[in-house]
């Protein structure tokens, strides 16, 4: 009997959810986040899910992919990663708004093909009753533990029903968003997503939550919307305050040449986004935390690869986020879970988002961590109904790419996207 588990069919259904008015270097988030829902079928029944990017290149992308992955055996991982580069011919994307960094022809095959290898992870789970965790190496820690993440933010979107969070915009307003995602989820870790404000509010902010929160680490990110100057007056002036500092500048000789003088590591999820920025980052010594993303890091095991390299020359490793619903956060869990040296409380937008996909009750919050799903494979899930009603709203919405610029320059037509601001 062959055990191969063949690929027959591949449905790919964009959704949008409703986003609040999020502020960040580039501008603030339209009023639906876009996400692609993948479901792999095979000629044994099982199938299988993914999530990705929803943006139209991206969609047009993984379309060519599912092609080309027809008929594969959906254990053969290097089989189907040489097909989708084969399909993509070169082609190269791009993250449609400049927070993770360049895109590269190989990296743009990592983004299209990580929601294929997570669903075929998946089947291969399902089909040997087994967790993705296991697949990974198996779980070193049966809890995944997850950061608040704080975002500047207006009460609504302009014309639009006040959310439940209100304003943020200030550092008592960044407070009290922590108080309520601390009292809501029990994070144990803090990050502020900052490039917002003059870089003098953004440090008074963080010296509040320090105030209010005196023994959870806190980070600050704000998209290298500073100089090197910049960042090394922050840096100074947060001494003792941050666990790590993200992003304060771009590239990566800027990042060297803050990293030489800042007290505290620097992470990043901007300028060491592919494999091949490895090497010059480590020569650099740019930054000494790199926050892993299987959407582009090529899926589970590659972001496992990943870990590895981080390891041997003494990186840390975090997990970045952008706005997601719970098959990613399935797989964010068992890949956290399984990578031992991911030490750091991974990032996660899930507070922010009131609409999902997947059926409740896999993924709980509790004490800041998501326990890691048992059952086989990723171990959620499709609500079809709530999948229809999102994939309903994505149509009717009329967003087709994310433009955090574009949105804010229709309510302030003098805003400007500068790289660095201060
Ligand atoms: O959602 C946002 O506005 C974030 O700024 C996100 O897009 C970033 O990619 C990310 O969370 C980060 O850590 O840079
Ligand atoms: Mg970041």
């Amino acid at each position: 009997m062959s055990d191969a588990i063949r690929i027959t069919d591949v449905t790919l259904t964009p959704v949008a959810f409703r986003d609040p008015a999020l502020l960040n270097a580039v501008g603030v988030h339209e009023p639906y986040a876009l996400r692609a829902v993948l479901e792999v079928h095979t000629d044994q029944g099982i199938t299988g899910l993914g999530e990705t990017y929803a943006d139209q290149g991206h969609l047009r992308r993984l379309r060519q992919a599912a092609d080309a992955l027809v008929g594969l055996d959906v254990h053969r991982l290097g089989r189907m990663y040489a097909a989708v580069a084969a399909a993509l011919g070169g082609d190269t994307g791009s993250d449609g708004h400049g927070l993770t960094g360049m895109i590269t022809s190989s990296s743009t095959v990592d983004r299209v093909f990580s929601p294929f290898e997570v669903a075929c992870l998946d089947i291969q789970g399902k089909a040997a009753g087994r967790p993705v965790s296991d697949l990974l190496g198996g779980a070193v820690r049966d809890q995944v533990p997850f950061s608040a993440y704080l975002f500047y933010k207006w009460a609504a979107h302009p014309g639009g029903e006040p959310d439940s969070w209100g304003e943020a915009l200030d550092p008592d307003g960044i407070v009290a968003q922590a108080r309520r995602m601390i009292d809501d989820y029990g994070f144990t870790a803090i990050k502020l997503k900052g490039g917002v404000f003059r870089p003098e509010e953004e440090i008074e902010a963080v010296r509040a939550l320090r105030e209010a929160f005196p023994d959870r680490p806190l980070r600050l990110d704000p998209n290298a919307a500073w100089t090197v100057d910049t960042s090394l007056m922050v840096a100074r002036e947060l001494d003792g305050v941050l666990e790590y500092l993200e992003d304060p500048t771009p590239g990566q000789e800027g990042m060297a040449r803050v990293a030489r003088e800042a007290p505290m590591p620097l992470a990043t999820n901007m300028c060491v986004v592919a494999f091949d920025e490895l090497k010059p980052a480590v020569a650099l010594d740019a930054v000494q935390v790199v926050l892993s993303d299987h959407h582009y890091w090529g899926g589970l095991q590659r972001s496992k690869v990943l870990a590895g390299i981080c390891d041997t020359f003494d990186l840390g490793l975090s997990m970045h986020s952008n706005s997601h619903l719970g098959i990613s956060l399935a797989a964010m869990t068992h890949l956290a879970a399984a990578t031992p040296n991911l030490t750091y409380a991974c990032d996660t937008h899930w507070p922010w988002k009131t609409e999902e996909v997947v059926a409740p009750g896999a993924l709980e919050f509790r004490d800041g961590s998501v326990a890691v799903p048992t059952g086989p494979g990723l171990g959620v899930e499709l609500d079809r109904d709530a999948l229809a009603r999102l994939h309903e709203q994505y149509v009717s919405c009329g967003l087709r790419d994310r433009d955090d610029t574009g949105y804010m320059r229709r309510i302030d037509p003098s805003y400007e996207k500068k790289v660095p601001r201060w």
